[in-house]
Order: structure tokens, then sequence, then C-alpha cells
């Protein structure tokens, strides 16, 4: 796969001088991040620190204070919201803590969906869908997405998110619904898609020991982003 239409010398992701103020409470100040193709980063952070709206921002469903979010070289924060939908289904790819599929189609249904949706043709959506479940080793066909295991489900959702070749990976809480095994081998799946499908990737947990896979781990904690170092909140790396 390629590299979503990155620009060259421009990281996948770039934030600078994020702010985002809610209900008279500073959630992110000045927050900053790269992550270049291939680059994993997980964001670790206690409850309400704000993960969830600094991963809003970065999908462009929350609209930051100040900042710049580049995506794939281009500013998300001063598009408009067609030009935005566009450039999300194109370069990001997101996958959730429950897999957000839709339970009665089969995997390569829910896989290829995403690519039809995106204006890729049907044959070639298929196909697609079929390689990749192949790739992270799911059953395509004769099932229905909803009675498969809740880690077959994970892996149809990470595939359903790189059908369109995103330049960035986000997951949101990716392995929070999963047994301690389960868990495992879909984080191992995860950190593994920066290396085989070039693009970046960023996923917010609250479990350390699939935050410690990634190649940077941050934790959000007083509206800034800072290396997260084991036992020590904040400390350095
Ligand atoms: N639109 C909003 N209006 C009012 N408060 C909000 C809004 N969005 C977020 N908040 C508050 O901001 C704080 C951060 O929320 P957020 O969901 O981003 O935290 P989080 O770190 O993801 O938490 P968790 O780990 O529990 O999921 C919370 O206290 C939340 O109630």
């Amino acid at each position: 796969m390629g590299q979503g239409g990155g620009v060259p010398n421009e990281p996948a992701l770039r934030v600078e001088g994020l702010c985002y103020e809610v209900g008279g409470r500073v959630l992110l100040d000045h927050v900053g991040l790269r992550v270049s193709a291939g680059e994993s980063v997980a964001v670790v952070g206690p409850s309400g620190s704000g993960k969830s709206t600094l991963l809003g921002c970065l999908l462009g469903l929350v609209r930051p204070g100040e900042g710049v979010i580049s995506v794939a070289g281009r500013d998300i924060v001063r598009m408009r919201r067609r030009e935005l939908e566009r450039h999300r289904s194109r370069h990001m790819g997101v996958v959730f803590q429950f897999g957000e599929l839709l339970p009665e189609l089969t995997p390569v249904e829910n896989v290829a969906l995403a690519a039809l949706l995106g204006g890729v043709k049907a044959q070639l959506a298929y196909r697609r869908a079929e390689s990749l479940l192949k790739e992270l080793e799911v059953r395509a066909h004769g099932i229905s997405t909803g009675h498969l295991s809740g880690g077959e489900r994970q892996r149809v959702a990470v595939a359903r998110a790189l059908i369109n070749e995103p330049a960035i990976l986000l997951a949101d809480e990716p392995t929070g619904a999963l047994d301690s095994a389960t868990r495992d081998s879909v984080a191992h799946l995860l950190f593994d898609v920066p290396r085989r499908w070039s693009c970046a990737l960023i996923v917010v947990t609250h479990d350390k020991t699939v935050a410690q896979r990634a190649d940077h781990c941050l934790e959000l904690t007083g509206a800034s982003l800072v290396p997260y170092v084991a036992g020590i909140p904040g400390g350095r790396q």
C-alpha cells in the first residue's frame, strides 16, 4: 500500500499550538505532536484529561480554539465541512473500542463498504477488502460480523480502517473490550500496522501494557502532552 497520498518531508500528522477549552476548563493548552509514516504514538492519561477530545480534534469532529492540525500535508482546522469529510475519508482511518461495524453484514461487506463510500468501484473494493482480511487473518465470507469473536471483530475494524490507504490510523481504546489474551493479539497486530502499511498510528488507551508497544508513549496531563514513563506521571523518557 502507498503512503496515503502524503506530502514529501511533511509528517503524516503535525499538530501545533492546539488549544481547546470547554465549560471554562482548558483541556488542551498549546499541544504539539508530530507522527510520521511508519511511526506509532500512544496517548495515555487520567480519565477526563481530554484524550477523547484530542482525538476528536484530530478527526476534525471537535473544532479547536487555536492551532494547526495538518493531516497528510493539509490543515484540517481551516477546512469546510465537505472538504474535511473528503480529506478524512481519504487520509484517516479509525478504530473504536467496540469496532462499530454493522453486525448483519459479512466481514468483507463491512470492509468494502468503507471503500465504496469513498467512491471506489465495487469489484476493486471487494478485492481489496478480501486481501486485507486475508493479511489480517480473519475470515471474509460466510458469517455475519456480529457472530465473530471480539478479537476478530477488531481485526475487521482494522481492515476497514486501512482500506482507503490512510496516512494516519487513529484508535480509541481499541482493546478496551477484550480479554487479556485477545488484547495482546490485537495490540500486536495494531502496532505492526505502521511498518506493514506505512502509515502513522495514534492509539488512545488506558492500558499501559498496550501503550508500551508504541514507539513513543505520551501522557495527556494538565492540558499538555508530555513523555510518559511507567510509574512517573509526566516523567521524562
Ligand atoms: N462538549 C463538552 N461539554 C462539556 N464538557 C465537556 C465536553 N467535552 C468534554 N467535556 C469534559 O472534558 C473532560 C475531558 O473529556 P474527555 O472525554 O476528552 O476525557 P478522556 O480523557 O477521554 O476521558 P476518559 O479516559 O474517561 O474517556 C471531561 O471532564 C468532560 O466531561
